[in-house]
């Protein structure tokens, strides 16, 4: 059995542990990291890469057959469902290096690829090695979970870990679940030719403002997505024509049965409990410093029983290594925007509309820009969405987009917002035209327009100083 001795133990090379590993070994701490899969975790191999490169072959897709109104003959596409999963292979091959064992190893980590499981509160036994380390991270992530449906045992069931591997195109894809996982794929596997059913539960979308969420939810409706809101999926038959799933008084018959049902933290191997790590239904116990129980380990990412977020679980590491490399006291905030990348996106930052009637009350002013408005979007021939800006007191507490580029749209706000700006920095602020992001300029200026020229008082001043000045 070899010991190794090592100031920090990161366990799971994913979107977080790559990020705490990269970080602290550049800065000089001798690093352990422990991956029993791929690496590059969920995002890379199962989750953000293949979905967006899915996604933007769908939307290729799409514009073959809508861009008659640009003068364009339209045609619909012959979709090679194959070749589309080479493009989503390519991608993910892509973007490996960065994420790779000997890129790890080169920074001067020392990668171990078996599964960790604690020993004690200092020690993380690693197949046939001991890891003990001043400090440990809990990076594991999490995995998809597949509900106990009465039948769903008796069905091949899809998940994000292996429906990008599927080569043949469904015939008609049954979809559990509309969170961001079966809304995106919905749109994906529709625009490449599948017929799809979402059996959503109470709600699609039910994070997001329902105002916006409509819009999309509208759009992947009129392409043909069948989404059934109100009904929880009850029971799971097989049957000649493949998957019977019954929502409400509803039988569904489909082709293949995708699961997107949400997803719990993935520490079934870990044993938290040997190294004093309470742990909750949502995940690892931790307070605003990411520490747990054990003030030894740290839980960062899915793993962490908060949002499930590539960027967060990067925002997380940054929160950690300021904490375990130099002592600092150091706290996660709240403020996470977030994106469903469907066509129009769907984005979010701070309070929804309803969150910040609920804090703000009558102080909240709540701005609408539509995205006819933007004269881009008016020549690209995309003109669906609406940028809403809540205000309270002069700032902005939160911003929801559906709009083509919502997801870049939002940056501009995650900056307003974390940094305390008012509203007058960005209606202010000189952007180029013609882009989408006028529209956000437009939302914050709407706020100054009835106060400036509305005003009774603004207008006394000026036509008193157009006398008075020379
Ligand atoms: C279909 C899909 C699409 C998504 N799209 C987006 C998106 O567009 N944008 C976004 O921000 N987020 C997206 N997400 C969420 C995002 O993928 C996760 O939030 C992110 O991957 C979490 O990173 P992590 O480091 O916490 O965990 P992971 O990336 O899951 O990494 C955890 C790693 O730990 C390993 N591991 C687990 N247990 C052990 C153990 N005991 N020992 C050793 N290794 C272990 C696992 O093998 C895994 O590699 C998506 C998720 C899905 C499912
Ligand atoms: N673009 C992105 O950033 C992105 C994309 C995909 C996933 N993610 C992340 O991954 C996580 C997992 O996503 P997800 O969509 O799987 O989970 P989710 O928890 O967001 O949504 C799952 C939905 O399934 C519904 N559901 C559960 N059981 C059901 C049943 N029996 N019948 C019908 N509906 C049922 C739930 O009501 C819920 O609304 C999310 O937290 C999200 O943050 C992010």
């Amino acid at each position: 059995m070899e010991r190794i001795e090592t100031d920090l133990c990161v366990i799971g090379a994913g979107s977080g542990g790559l990020s705490v590993a990269a970080g602290a070994a550049q800065m000089g701490a001798r690093v352990v990291l422990v991956e029993a899969g791929d690496m590059g975790g969920d995002c890379l191999n199962a989750g953000c890469v293949p979905s967006k490169a899915l996604l933007a072959a769908a939307k290729a897709a799409q514009a073959m057959r809508t861009v008659g109104p640009l003068g364009i003959r339209p045609v619909e596409p012959e979709i090679d469902f194959a070749a589309v999963k080479d493009h989503v292979a390519r991608t993910i091959a892509a973007i490996a290096p960065h994420d790779s064992q000997e890129r790890f190893e080169g920074l001067g980590v020392r990668v171990l690829r078996d599964w960790g499981r604690f020993v004690s509160p200092a020690e993380l036994r690693v197949g046939e090695r001991t890891v003990t380390a001043r400090r440990f991270v809990i990076a594991t992530g999490s995995r998809p979970v597949v509900p106990s449906i009465p039948g769903i045992d008796r069905v091949e069931v899809l998940t994000n870990e292996t429906i990008f591997a599927l080569r043949e195109r469904p015939e008609h894809l049954v979809i559990i679940g509309g969170g961001p996982v079966g809304i995106e794929m919905a749109q994906a596997h529709r625009r490449l030719g599948v017929r799809v059913t979402v059996i959503a539960g109470h709600k699609a979308l039910p994070k997001d403002d329902p105002e916006l969420s409509a819009i999309v939810l509208g759009r992947l409706r009129a392409e043909g997505v069948e989404i059934l809101e109100g009904a929880s999926a009850a029971a799971v038959d097989p049957c000649p024509e493949g998957i019977a799933v019954t929502a409400g008084d509803r039988r569904i018959v489909g082709s293949h049965l995708l699961v997107a049902a949400g997803r719990r933290p993935a520490l079934e191997r870990l044993d938290p409990a040997a190294a004093g790590v309470e742990v909750t239904a949502k995940g690892v116990k931790v307070g605003p410093d990411l520490r747990t129980s054990n003030r030894r380990v740290y839980a960062v990412g899915d793993a962490a029983g908060g949002l499930q977020f590539t960027h967060l679980a990067g925002y997380h590491a940054s929160v950690v290594i300021r904490s375990i490399l130099f002592g600092l006291p150091s706290k996660a905030a709240a403020l996470i925007p977030h994106v469903t990348y469907t066509e129009p996106e769907l984005a979010q930052i701070g309070l929804t509309e309803a969150e910040a009637r609920e804090r703000h009350g009558s102080r909240l002013e709540v701005l609408r820009v539509p995205v006819s408005g933007s004269d881009r979007a008016q020549a690209e021939g995309a003109t669906e969405g609406l940028v809403k800006l809540m205000v309270a007191r002069g700032r902005p507490v939160g911003v929801s987009i559906a709009a083509p580029h919502a997801g870049e749209m939002i940056g501009l706000w995650a900056m307003a917002l974390a940094s305390g700006a008012k509203l007058s920095t960005v209606a202010g602020v000189v952007l180029p035209y013609p882009t989408l992001n006028e529209l956000s300029k437009r939302a914050a200026g709407a706020y100054f327009s009835p106060r400036l020229f509305d005003s009774r008082l603004v207008g006394t001043a000026v036509r008193t100083l157009q006398r008075l000045l020379p």
